[in-house]
């Protein structure tokens, strides 16, 4: 299942106005793994993930994504391949209806119609969408958005899941409902979030970046205890693992 690793040689990306967003970074993630990205405002982790489906070229070093290097040439075979949930859902909704939006993605591919039906429907299903396919995507509520912006990835059936900061605007129901469907994802998946309750639930490896580069790529438990490093990336424990501060249990 080679087409489903991904491999990150020496990246290094300065935006056009001379800000290096990224200052070499190294790692590889293979098949099935559930890798959280995280770090502090600025640190590079957007920055990143637009890299491994091509919106931005690096200024230097290589992206691979199975048997394939990135490049102009194998851009389109590799957004087939990289399912990527943008941070802000109206990126991604654009169509007149929450079908529509769903069913671009398959259409696009060429699916014959049953084909893309049957794909929606499972979309929108998994992402408790179903009742909303014949709304406008302008009039959904922000979770609402958020589920169906996710819903047009699924659809697309990528070997690789990676979504950036997925549970802002989730209501808990809606938050619970996106973790299950993170884990029934069997591939692979690459999280960027702030939520780090959320990387405590869904993630077995962590990569944290700071100021464009990797502070640490390790074990989530080893990450969360160490202090020192969480403290120096501006980052905390989750929740879950802080003591109570009345009397010192674990919460939950
Ligand atoms: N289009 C751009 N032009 C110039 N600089 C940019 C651009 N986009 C991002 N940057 C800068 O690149 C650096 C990394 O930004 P990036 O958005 O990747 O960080 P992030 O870790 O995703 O932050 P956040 O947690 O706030 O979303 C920051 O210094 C940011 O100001």
């Amino acid at each position: 299942m080679s087409h489903h690793l991904v491999e990150v040689s020496e990246l290094v990306h300065h935006y056009p106005d001379g800000t290096p967003a990224l200052r070499g970074i190294s790692f590889r993630i293979c098949h099935g793994e559930s890798v959280a990205v995280v770090g502090a405002n600025g640190a590079g982790k957007s920055t990143l993930l637009l890299h491994l489906n091509g919106y931005l070229a690096p200024t230097s070093g290589t992206v691979r994504i199975g048997d394939f290097p990135m490049n102009d040439e194998t851009v389109r075979e590799i957004r087939r391949t990289v399912g990527m949930v943008f941070q802000d859902p109206d990126d991604q909704l654009f169509m007149p209806t929450v079908y529509d939006d769903v069913a671009f993605g398959p259409r696009n591919l060429g699916f014959p119609d049953y084909e893309v039906e049957r794909r929606v429907t499972a979309a929108l299903e998994k992402v408790g969408a179903g009742h909303l396919k014949g709304k406008p995507p302008y009039h959904l509520s922000g979770g609402e958005k958020r589920r169906v912006a996710i819903a047009t990835v699924l659809s697309m059936e990528p070997a690789i899941l990676v979504m950036d900061e997925p549970t802002t605007g989730l209501d808990p129901f809606a938050r619970r409902q996106l973790i299950s469907l993170v884990r029934e994802f069997e591939h692979t998946r690459i999280i960027v979030t702030h939520d780090l309750d959320l990387v405590a639930t869904l993630c077995e490896r962590i990569i944290v970046l700071k100021d464009g580069t990797i502070a640490a790529d390790g074990p989530a438990g080893e990450i969360f205890r160490d202090g020192k490093l969480l403290a120096s990336c501006r980052l905390e424990q989750p929740l879950s693992m802080q003591g109570c501060p009345r009397c010192g249990g674990m919460a939950g």
